[in-house]
């Protein structure tokens, strides 16, 4: 199970830039459901989704898996025939302890969808034909100048009736509504726990690594990359997510 977040508890000297490594890997359920709002809604919510859009004989990805929460959501619901979860990282330490969730979930639940968990970098995968293709939380990692590339690899193996699930931390063009919702992100975190000092050195270790883009952003780039239609189906304060549609 999970341990408490208390990576950044302590004052550090030097603060290196954050990486999905064996100490965020032990707290990581914690860390994201405290940092993350609308987080347990996001992940249950896509596997409704999968269910709408998976089709038979097809993949659904889930990319930037980390722990399986998005996989092991689509691998209950969705019920279509012949479909399987690829689950890809390229956090070893993540596909490692993912490993043993998705053995965990084999001995609690019958009638799951096959999983296949792959320790690769999503920047060079092969994609199959897929019906639903998951990123929750993990295109924001991406360096900026390869985004627009990687989408459009996706839109190409998306079958027709598919869907894009993009969850992502956003950004405002407007000053003000940008430090608002900034505002009262910290003080979801506050609320859940964190002190100052922990959303102060989480910020510097993330700001290199992490870097969001406005919902007109993401728009305009998923009509780029092919896709019809952009819907933001969910958003709770500056955490969002979006269905796209071939
Ligand atoms: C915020 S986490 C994703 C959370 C997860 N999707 C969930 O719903 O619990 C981002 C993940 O993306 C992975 N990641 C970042 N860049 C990647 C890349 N180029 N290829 C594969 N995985 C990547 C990280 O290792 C990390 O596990
Ligand atoms: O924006 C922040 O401060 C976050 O902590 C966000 C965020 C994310 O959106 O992925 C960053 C890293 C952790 O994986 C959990 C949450």
């Amino acid at each position: 199970m999970s341990e408490p977040d208390r990576i950044f508890s302590q004052p550090q000297p030097h603060i290196p830039d954050f990486t999905f490594n064996e100490d965020v890997v032990r707290v990581f359920p914690d860390m994201i459901k405290r940092s993350a709002p609308g987080y347990p809604t996001i992940v249950e919510n896509i596997g409704l989704l999968g269910a709408r859009f998976a089709q038979p004989d097809s993949v659904l990805y889930d990319l930037g898996c980390s722990l399986g929460a998005v996989t092991q959501a689509l691998r209950r619901h969705v019920k279509t025939e012949r479909c399987r979860v690829i689950g890809v990282d390229n956090s070893s330490a993540m596909i490692q302890r993912c490993r043993e969730y998705m053995l965990a979930q084999d001995s609690m639940y019958q009638e799951l969808l096959p999983v296949e968990l792959q320790e690769a970098d999503i920047l060079e995968l092969d994609f199959q034909p897929c019906s639903l293709v998951a990123m929750n939380f993990t295109l924001q990692f991406i360096a900026p100048e390869q985004r627009l590339d990687l989408l459009r690899r996706i839109r190409q193996s998306l079958l027709p009736g598919g869907a894009l699930v993009l969850s992502e931390k956003l950004c405002f063009a407007d000053p003000e509504e940008h430090a608002l919702l900034t505002d009262l992100h910290i003080d979801f975190k506050r609320a859940n726990g964190y002190s100052d000092l922990e959303i102060a050195q989480k910020r510097t270790a993330i700001e290199n690594v992490m870097r969001p883009d406005t919902f007109e952003t993401h728009r305009e780039r998923l009509l780029a990359a092919g896709f019809s239609k952009v819907v933001l189906w969910f958003q709770c304060l500056n955490f969002s997510s979006m269905i796209a549609l071939p």
